[in-house]
């Protein structure tokens, strides 16, 4: 269409120069059709940038309740209308955290399971465009601490997840459902989390394996080969996501999360049922009163309360990092492996593979305790240091950390690096492949966002069509192609002026 301007331009040129002799007007007329060549030349490119430019962004909202075993968490996703099948395209866009424990903790006055979360809920009301309210999917997923408490007790589970099921279809979004989801869509949707938010699966190699620490569970995740996954069907995941196939292995340790496995450890300690436990995993000078049914009630523990025992007993610290080892070695099985490999427990585990991204309670108490950039040897060093802290100065060292944590650090730091070490075989030389991450790219890392991705159906099989072109590169040829027509068209009528002048002389 350009270059028909341009011969169309060239064309009355010639006429005009024909005419030149008996019209006195000749230079205004070409001075006008050089205008009008540039006005229809700038009109063309402005026409055509504007007709392809990125309609404006409408978004669409997808809200996720994480009802973890210490805490229910809302999250509130955001996404472009049209682009809902690119990878990284979903982003976070609110967090509310839930005040008060876990669902499950409500297991003796259900209905307030589901009051506990109407803050949240009304936080989300507010967070969501109202016209989008209507078509904005809401999931609850239940981890490990309803997993314990169904367990336990069947009917008292379904009356915490009746309650908080009739509070969340009581709100303005498009309810979806409430339901306990196992270790392994745990284990997966964490998988597809951290990868979806580092924009790997559209890449199709070199993914990041998952680990997730939570309060009653702990989850592995990463990609193999597919032989390796034929050992244990139960520990195989497999996806096609934007035309690649993914094998993954995957394992929940259920009772393995950090504060179920400090009661293991407590009921270990108090086989004897002596009146004082002396613990060298909480520091010198820490001391508590301790019921023994806050640690012997758990589904966890399978040994039953010692006979001798009273009520309670007092638990104190002795803070020594090394015989701290020694007690959290003796919650892990390492004997009876009857597959090729195993972590522990008598679980498979193949060869670990790439890089691993560590996130929910792993990030927390690896960040507070300083352990996440420095090698292995140094965050024994430091973990022996902590623990042989006097209780008094670590609480003068962080008077704005809640007492309850702080106590646990020298414990839960132990574990995790016996953990990630013995547990499932990471050395001196793989610590780094580890990194300990809250968020990717502003969105939390977490089983959440997989989840829901899944439910939508927005990770497509196949990879999607995309144009030859993207917008920038489209405008920036169209800007190129123009300008070289109208360096053309400058050119030709320069050249064309030379010749009617010339051809004048010569007459
Ligand atoms: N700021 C925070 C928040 C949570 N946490 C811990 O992170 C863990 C989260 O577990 P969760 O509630 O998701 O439990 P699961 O159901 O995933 O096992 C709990 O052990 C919390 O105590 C922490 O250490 N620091
Ligand atoms: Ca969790």
């Amino acid at each position: 269409m350009c270059g028909g301007c341009v011969v169309g331009a060239i064309y009355c040129i010639t006429v005009l120069c024909k005419m030149k002799e008996k019209n006195p007007w000749h230079k205004a007329v070409v001075i006008f059709i050089a205008v009008l060549g540039i006005i229809a030349i700038v009109a063309l490119v402005t026409t055509a940038v504007l007709q392809n430019k990125p309609l404006q962004q409408k978004f669409k909202y997808g809200i996720v309740l994480d009802a973890g075993s210490s805490h229910t968490a809302v999250y509130i996703y955001e996404w472009p209308a049209e682009k809902e099948n690119d990878t990284g395209r979903v982003k976070q866009k609110h967090f509310c955290q839930v005040k008060g424990p876990g669902i499950s903790s409500y297991s003796l006055s259900p209905e307030q399971a589901g009051h506990s979360l109407r803050l949240c809920i009304q936080e989300a009301v507010l967070n969501v465009p109202r016209r989008r309210h209507h078509e904005t999917p809401l999931y609850l997923g239940a981890t490990a601490g309803m997993r314990l408490l169904r367990m336990e007790n069947q009917s008292l589970c379904d009356q915490v997840l009746g309650s908080v099921e009739k509070v969340l279809q009581s709100t303005p979004f498009d309810y979806q459902g409430a339901r306990i989801i196992s270790g392994q869509e745990e284990g997966a949707f964490g998988w597809v989390t951290v990868n979806y938010l580092s924009d790997r699966l559209k890449q199709g190699s070199g993914t990041t394996g998952a680990l997730d620490l939570g309060g009653a569970s702990t989850q592995i995740t990463f990609a193999t080969n597919q032989d390796e996954t034929g050992e244990s069907a139960e520990n195989t995941v497999t996806f096609r996501l934007y035309g690649n196939d993914y094998f993954l292995y995957t394992h929940s340790f259920l009772c393995y999360g950090k504060d179920q496995v400090l009661k293991l450890a407590l009921a270990q300690q108090t086989q004897a049922g002596a009146s004082t436990l002396l613990d060298p995993c909480f520091n010198q000078g820490y001391s508590t009163n301790l019921s023994y049914s806050s640690v012997y009630s758990s589904p966890c523990i399978t040994t039953q309360k010692p006979l001798a025992a009273g009520e309670g007993f007092t638990h104190r610290g002795t803070g020594n990092a090394l015989q701290c080892q020694e007690v959290v070695r003796r919650i892990f099985n390492f004997s009876g492996c009857t597959f090729s490999h195993c972590s522990f427990n008598g679980v498979y585990q193949p060869p670990l593979q790439g890089q691993f991204g560590a996130f929910s309670a792993y990030y927390f108490v690896m960040n507070f305790l300083n352990l996440t950039s420095d090698t292995l040897e140094n965050n024994m060093e430091k973990m022996a240091r902590y623990c042989s802290t006097p209780w008094t100065q670590i609480k003068q060292q962080f008077p704005n950390v809640k007492e309850k944590y702080l106590a646990e650090y020298c414990f839960s730091g132990t574990y995790i690096l016996f953990l990630l070490t013995h547990g499932y075989n990471f050395t001196s030389d793989t610590w780094s492949n580890i990194k300990f991450i809250k968020k990717i790219s502003g969105s939390d890392a977490g089983w959440t966002l997989g989840y829901m991705l899944n439910l939508t159906n927005m990770i497509p099989a196949e990879a999607p069509d995309t144009p030859p072109l993207p917008h920038a590169g489209y405008v920036t040829l169209l800007l190129f192609t123009s300008l070289l027509l109208f360096l053309i068209l400058l050119c030709s009528l320069r050249s064309l002026w030379v010749r009617c002048t010339s051809q004048r002389q010569i007459i």
